[in-house]
């Protein structure tokens, strides 16, 4: 479903977030991208979005090429995936649920019907009591839990979400990993970034990534020395 082939992405001149990248993900596949800081995970996640284009190689999604995927086909690719980034605040003059109705209420829903899935939604991620509350009366574990509700309330088919435990203590951060975990139960694709390693135990699969490079493994922040990409 996600087929990196040889993939690299070079922002300046000296600047390669990601080199010479092969891997292939599954449908329904749970997969955790580990790595250091800087290490291009959030580079990689991207290129999936078509946020970033791959500057070499070749990158599928659902079959779609995404180096040669034009602005008309993003809203298709889109669609279909739910997206948990930093940069994607919550609306903090809007209560929960109109926070999660909002990606189906622009794609053209009913009120009616936007309202009855994003409360679905919300009670997935077990925010369903404070659905009227603002963004800003809820912890930083509660509001990533609404940012997941937000990227699944369209039901997509892939779930990239980068460094979604970022600034939680480790029970919130259990909490968001397992509802993404859950709709993962259900056949969703997921990919979800760290740069924490003690996420991963129990982890299915684990790609470690390297200053742009796929490296067999990385603990207490060191890369093992020997690359498994070609
Ligand atoms: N828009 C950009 N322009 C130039 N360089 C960039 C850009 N985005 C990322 N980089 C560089 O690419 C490399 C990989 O960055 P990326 O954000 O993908 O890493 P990361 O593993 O997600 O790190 P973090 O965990 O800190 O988010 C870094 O050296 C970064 O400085």
């Amino acid at each position: 479903m996600i087929e990196f082939s040889r993939v690299s992405k070079q922002y300046a001149r000296e600047v390669y977030a990601l080199r010479d990248i092969s891997l292939s993900v599954g449908k329904g596949e749970l997969l955790f991208l580990a790595g250091p800081s800087g290490a291009g995970k959030s580079t990689l996640l991207k290129m999936i979005a078509a946020i970033e284009r791959p500057t070499a190689g070749k990158l599928t999604v659902s079959g779609q090429d995404i180096g040669a995927i034009k602005g008309s086909g993003l809203p298709y690719l889109r669609r279909n995936l739910g997206l948990i980034f930093q940069q994607q605040r919550l609306l903090q003059d809007r209560n929960l649920l109109a926070n999660v109705m909002l990606p189906l209420i622009v794609t053209g829903s009913s009120r009616a019907d936007a309202e009855k899935r994003a409360r679905a939604a919300l009670d997935k991620v077990d925010l369903l009591d404070k659905a009227q509350s603002e963004p800003q009366e809820l912890s930083g574990g509660e509001q990533q839990r609404v940012a997941i509700a937000r990227a699944i309330v369209n039901r997509p088919q892939i779930i990239l979400a980068d460094e979604p435990t970022a600034n939680l203590d480790r029970a919130n951060a259990n909490k968001v990993l397992a509802a993404l975990k859950s709709f993962h139960g259900v056949g969703v694709t997921c990919l979800i970034s760290t740069h924490d390693e003690q996420y991963l135990t129990g982890a299915d699969r684990i790609v470690y990534l390297d200053r742009g490079r796929i490296v067999d493994g990385w603990h207490n922040g060191v890369a093992n020395p020997v690359e498994v990409s070609p």
